[in-house]
């Protein structure tokens, strides 16, 4: 398994190239189909990508959105990955409620809070855009954890590694079928797993969703 060259891109215009091939990815789903449907990542990373997107003419009324992972916070706390997304994409677009598939990170059964989610999901995600942690982590799927083999459920609950710890997250197989997955990755703390999920290392989930593009900054291609 090899991934295609990373692309390397500018700090000052990461966020505008990340948004440009989110909407690209979407207009190119709708071509042949309804809706698309498109599932993002939180942390520190994305959020100017998604003001970016924001600005951006797409016939909005034809995307859904949905979640990659979420923290067990309430949705308006400073660690929600919906927040995150409601204040730098869901508002700015003035997104109805219908048309956004949010993880609840509230609830307390959070095994029965992601096989809830479950049951939203499509059965092929058009458009996802990944992170990774300076530690490999993608989506909440974290090196070592046993989530990494799970096969059958789309949605886990989890224990990671990082604050706060309780997580949401897609697994391999979702994001393995999805029809366009972006790694998104900024700064220097991410080089070396940046260098060896690119090289193959299984040990990280980043190497194991196969069909991904990968765009970096500088710093995390350890330039
Ligand atoms: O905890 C998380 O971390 C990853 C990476 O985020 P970053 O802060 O290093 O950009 C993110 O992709 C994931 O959605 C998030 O929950």
């Amino acid at each position: 398994m090899s991934f295609a060259p990373p692309r390397i891109v500018p700090p000052e215009s990461l966020a505008q190239e990340a948004a440009a091939w989110m909407a690209s990815s979407l207009q190119d789903a709708l071509k042949t189909r309804p809706r698309a449907s498109l599932a993002l990542s939180g942390g520190g990373t994305p959020g100017p990508a998604y003001r970016a997107l924001a600005a951006m003419k797409l016939p909005w009324e034809r995307v859904d959105v949905y979640f990659v992972d979420e923290r067990f916070v309430p949705p308006d706390h400073k660690d929600s990955n919906y927040r995150l997304v409601e204040d730098t994409l869901l508002k700015p677009l003035g997104l109805p409620a219908s048309q956004v598939f949010r993880m609840q990170g509230e609830r307390e059964d959070r095994d029965a809070a992601a096989r809830d989610y479950e049951a939203t999901l499509p059965p092929v995600l058009d458009v996802v855009l990944l992170g990774m942690g300076p530690d490999g982590h993608t989506a909440s799927l974290f090196p070592g954890h046993p989530a990494m083999e799970e096969r059958v459920r789309r949605v886990l609950a989890v224990v990671g590694s990082k604050p706060p710890p309780w997580r949401m997250t897609l697994t391999l197989p979702v994001l393995n079928s999805a029809r366009a997955v972006l790694n998104l990755v900024a700064g220097e703390g991410k080089a070396d797993a940046v260098r060896r999920a690119l090289a193959g290392d299984l040990s990280l989930p980043a190497a194991r969703v196969t069909n991904t593009q990968w765009m970096l900054d500088p710093a995390a291609a350890g330039r």
